[in-house]
């Protein structure tokens, strides 16, 4: 299938009705009692009515930390997923498509500010955010600490890892925690966009020369496995599944995200006229589903330890990145002060 018509999630509605939603949503939180009495009751009937729960409303720690987790490792794969494809904006082969490349990287940079900001409404400092990134004890994506080594895998990236992407991020658009749902919608709306050009991108060197269609079955063959890896560890290793889903955090589990993905991609895979590494990928009839090879766990593992084959260069790159702008921020930071004095003033 074409990723035109990428299936929505089933009941999904479209993007301006689900800002609706969220209009909705905040004028319900803002209506709502907020007893101290009982907050363990109200966060409860909160969620089991599938409304949301807003930033200033009672909610468990546990709750409170698992957000800050999951939306902090979020925000993290963001910025660091600008380093694999801007390795290639430099010598992208043609002025579109370095266009394009450069606007979907800064699309990434803007996902993770977007995320930042949702996590800062649980009481975290972003500048925390970036020192716990730094020192390893908060992570990224597995997907990220793997080399782009021919232009090809700037395609398979924005095929495979933004088509996972988007598997995993629509039903977070439901997720029960407003801010991180709202900013969901946007995200996934780029999302899509970076898909349909990593699509397009491997379909035209799919029809170009031999070389051309071979480095895009080499990208392919390179990206698949990591790509099903990033939907984490099976249902029976995932620490955290069971509670985020009760609390309507995760809306599918990790094994049923990573087989949504995979039976939307054999079916685009086939239009571009590409194959999937996977000798045993075959539609099962009696399951309605495709079967397929599982990824190597380990592997993923090893590479959310700090062992993957970038993850030591991507973490380099961040540092180098923070302390060679650090004047920047500095030089952001006193201009913004100057303004706000300079407007208190003249309101004086
Ligand atoms: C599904 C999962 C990733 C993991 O489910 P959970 O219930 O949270 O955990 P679970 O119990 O199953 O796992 C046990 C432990 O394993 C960790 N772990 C698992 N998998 C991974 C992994 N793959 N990489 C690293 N770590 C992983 C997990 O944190 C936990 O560790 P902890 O206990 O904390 O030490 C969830 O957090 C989620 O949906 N996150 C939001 C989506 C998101 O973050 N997307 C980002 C990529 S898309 C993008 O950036 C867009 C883009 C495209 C192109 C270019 C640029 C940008």
């Amino acid at each position: 299938m074409p990723p035109d018509e990428l299936p929505e999630e089933p009941g999904a509605r479209s993007l301006l009705d689900q800002v609706a939603d969220a209009e909705r949503d905040l004028a319900e939180a803002a209506a709502r009692d907020r007893p101290d009495a009982d907050a363990d009751a109200y966060f409860e009937a909160v969620i089991a009515a599938d409304q949301k729960i807003e930033p200033r409303d009672a909610m468990p720690d546990a709750y409170r930390k698992t957000l800050i987790r999951q939306i902090a490792q979020h925000a993290h794969s963001e910025i660091i997923g600008m380093q694999p494809e801007g390795n290639w904006i430099t010598r992208a082969p043609s002025l579109a498509r370095k266009a394009i490349l450069l606007a979907k990287v800064q699309d990434e940079a803007g996902h993770g500010l977007y995320l930042y900001a949702a996590a800062e409404t649980l009481g975290v400092d972003r500048a925390d955010l970036y020192a716990q990134l730094l020192s390893g004890r908060q992570k990224y994506s597995s997907i990220f600490n793997y080399p782009t080594v021919t232009w090809a895998d700037v395609g398979a990236i924005g095929w495979l890892v933004d088509g996972a992407a988007i598997v995993n991020q629509v039903p977070l658009c439901r997720c029960s925690y407003g801010p991180y749902a709202r900013a969901m919608i946007r995200v996934c709306k780029e999302e899509s966009f970076h898909q349909r050009q990593g699509f397009q991108s491997l379909y035209v060197l799919a029809r170009g020369t031999e070389r051309q269609r071979a480095m895009a079955q080499d990208a392919v063959d390179r990206w698949w496995y990591p790509s099903l890896a990033m939907f984490g560890p099976p249902d029976s290793d995932s620490t955290h599944s069971a509670q985020s889903m009760a609390w309507k955090i995760k809306r599918y589990s990790n094994d049923e995200l990573r087989q949504k993905f995979v039976d939307m991609t054999v079916q685009q895979a086939e239009v571009l006229g590409l194959t999937l590494p996977d000798p045993d990928l075959r539609w099962n009839a009696e399951r309605g589903h495709y079967d397929y090879t599982q990824p190597d766990y380990d592997e993923l593992m090893r590479v959310i330890k700090g062992d993957g084959p970038c993850n030591r260069q991507r973490m380099a790159n961040r540092r180098d990145a923070v302390e060679s702008g650090a004047w920047v921020a500095e030089a952001a930071a006193a201009y913004a002060a100057k303004r706000t004095a300079a407007r208190q003033e003249a309101m004086a």
